[in-house]
């Protein structure tokens, strides 16, 4: 079974957590948007939903498929957001952002009382790292919230290169204006430690670890699709 199979796969079983009426988060990426078709034949076959989409991108998506749309000013509490992922512990803290979409998708993550990420079996890693972490930062000052990022990750025994995030040769801006730098530590053993010391640099818009937001991931095998709730973190 090729990738886009399974994430279709991941979405479809995705799609059975929605029903008509819900307020919905809709996210960002190839996996997102596989569930973004599959809700659009949904909606066009009867489904009521409305949905805030998680970036530029899929929100013209939604818009070319006939997905309604609202902003979260007008509907700041959506009952669930489907979301791919980058990385997925067994804890289901998630590494996301490798589309740049980090800061709209853990905001409406947060406002939905649950979120469901999607992902097909090579998104799984224990521990998480193995993907660059992306780090949203405020243009100003750049070269000075690198270095600060770099020493907070060093306090926590993490190196490894922190590159400043291209596109082809411009800067990668994100739909919020800002820059990402991405973070090659390798392996993140303590992604709560991590967080806390990234969220204390002023520079640092938001990162891409997501702590306790997925309560469940919807994972597509070759041999078939699996629901994963987080298991129960043993060391605190
Ligand atoms: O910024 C992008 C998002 O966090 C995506 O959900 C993530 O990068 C996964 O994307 P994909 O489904 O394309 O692997």
């Amino acid at each position: 079974m090729d990738a886009r199979t399974l994430k279709i796969e991941a979405a479809r079983v995705a799609l059975s957590h929605v029903h008509s009426g819900m307020k919905l988060g809709i996210g960002t990426g190839s996996t997102a948007e596989e569930f973004v078709r599959l809700l659009a034949a949904e909606v066009a076959g009867g489904m009521e939903i409305i949905g805030v989409p998680t970036s530029e991108r899929t929100a013209a998506l939604c818009r070319e498929l006939g997905v309604p749309l609202t902003t979260l000013d007008e509907m700041p509490h959506l009952d669930l957001t489907i979301d791919g992922a980058d990385e997925i512990d067994p804890e289901l803290t998630l590494v996301k952002g490798g589309g740049g979409a980090l800061l709209r998708e853990k905001i409406v993550a947060a406002a939905s009382d649950a979120m469901i990420v999607i992902a097909d079996e090579s998104k799984l890693v224990d521990p998480l790292g193995r993907f660059p972490l992306p780090i949203e930062v405020n243009r100003f000052g750049l070269q000075a919230t690198k270095l600060a990022v770099e020493t907070a990750a060093r306090t926590l025994g993490l190196d490894g290169a922190i590159a400043l995030r291209m596109a082809g040769d411009q800067e990668f801006v994100t739909d919020g204006g800002h820059l990402i730098l991405d973070a090659s530590f390798g392996r993140i053993p303590d992604p709560r430690a991590l967080s806390t010391a990234l969220h204390a640099v002023p520079g640092v818009v938001e990162h891409g670890l997501f702590i306790d937001m997925a309560r469940l991931a919807v994972v597509a095998r070759a041999g078939g699709v699996e629901e994963i709730t987080p298991r129960t973190n043993q060391r605190s």
